[in-house]
């Protein structure tokens, strides 16, 4: 996979050159690119950001560097490119929120392309221009908290995408069994244990130990139930309606 992310802050996504992501771009298995904003400015500050139409606190992204920018990855494809070019995600507090379904969507996905803003945001007219050329433009948002730019997404998301991609987590059957992932009907994870089998006065469940596996199973199921109920009982519910129309389906 192809990433190419557009920032005035480049340093900021300097963790993922570590650990397993790190280890997917040497492997080839991922190739990221950062690009510096700034260099498609031409004034001598090299200026991104100016005031907001219609006023209004802060400053907003100037267009014309971002339309710089990005004609610059789009003219630089990877050799496995689909026709219709990359998905550009635009980090953004009122985008749609990204869930580990979007991580899967987008791990299928050969290139992704990234806008980084920061102050407000960018200039309404660099999404609106790029979805009437045909690129698939998503805007997304990590969820409902403010944050003061696009990097922290990225950052995120590549994590979030990349550890979907064969060969960068090595148990990949640890991928399938998370939270969220849909092997694990989108529950949330039952509680895990390791040696020793007593810390601290605390033992490990019995059953973990029993050697029964249809017990193990069971009860990590009951738990990852117990847990989603008690945590999260939006997910419950949205199971409660699937089946509901799953159940309509088949009368
Ligand atoms: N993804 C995501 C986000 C962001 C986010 C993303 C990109 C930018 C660029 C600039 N800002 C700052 C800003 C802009 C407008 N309103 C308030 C703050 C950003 C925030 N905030 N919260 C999230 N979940």
């Amino acid at each position: 996979m192809r990433v190419d992310v557009v920032t005035i802050f480049g340093e900021y996504l300097q963790p993922l050159s570590l650990s397993l992501i790190g280890r997917a771009r040497e492997e080839g298995l991922l190739d990221l690119r950062v690009r510096d904003l700034r260099e498609h400015t031409h004034d001598r500050h090299r200026t991104v950001d100016d005031t907001p139409y219609g006023g209004g606190a802060g400053m907003l992204m100037r267009p014309e560097p971002w339309g710089e920018a990005l004609d610059a990855v789009l003219a630089d494809p990877p050799g496995d490119a689909r026709p219709e070019g990359p998905v550009l995600l635009v980090p953004s507090p009122a985008g749609e929120v990204f869930r580990q379904a979007t991580a899967v969507e987008l791990a299928a996905e050969p290139w992704l392309v990234f806008a980084c803003g920061r102050y407000e945001g960018i200039d309404a007219r660099v999404v609106e221009h790029y979805a009437s050329r045909g690129v698939r433009v998503r805007e997304v948002s990590l969820g409902d908290y403010v944050l003061n730019g696009g990097e922290v997404a990225v950052l995120v998301i590549v994590e979030a995408v990349a550890r979907l991609l064969p060969g960068v987590v090595g148990n990949a059957a640890s991928v399938e069994e998370e939270s969220h992932a849909a092997a694990h009907s989108g529950l949330l994870e039952h509680p895990a244990y390791t040696k020793p089998a007593t810390w601290r006065g605390l033992d490990v469940p019995a059953v973990l130990t029993s050697g029964h596996h249809g017990l193990v199973a069971r009860w990590r199921r009951d738990e990852a139930l117990r847990r989603t109920a008690r945590r999260r009982p939006d997910i419950v519910a949205a199971l409660d309606a699937a089946r509901c129309d799953a159940a309509d389906l088949r009368v």
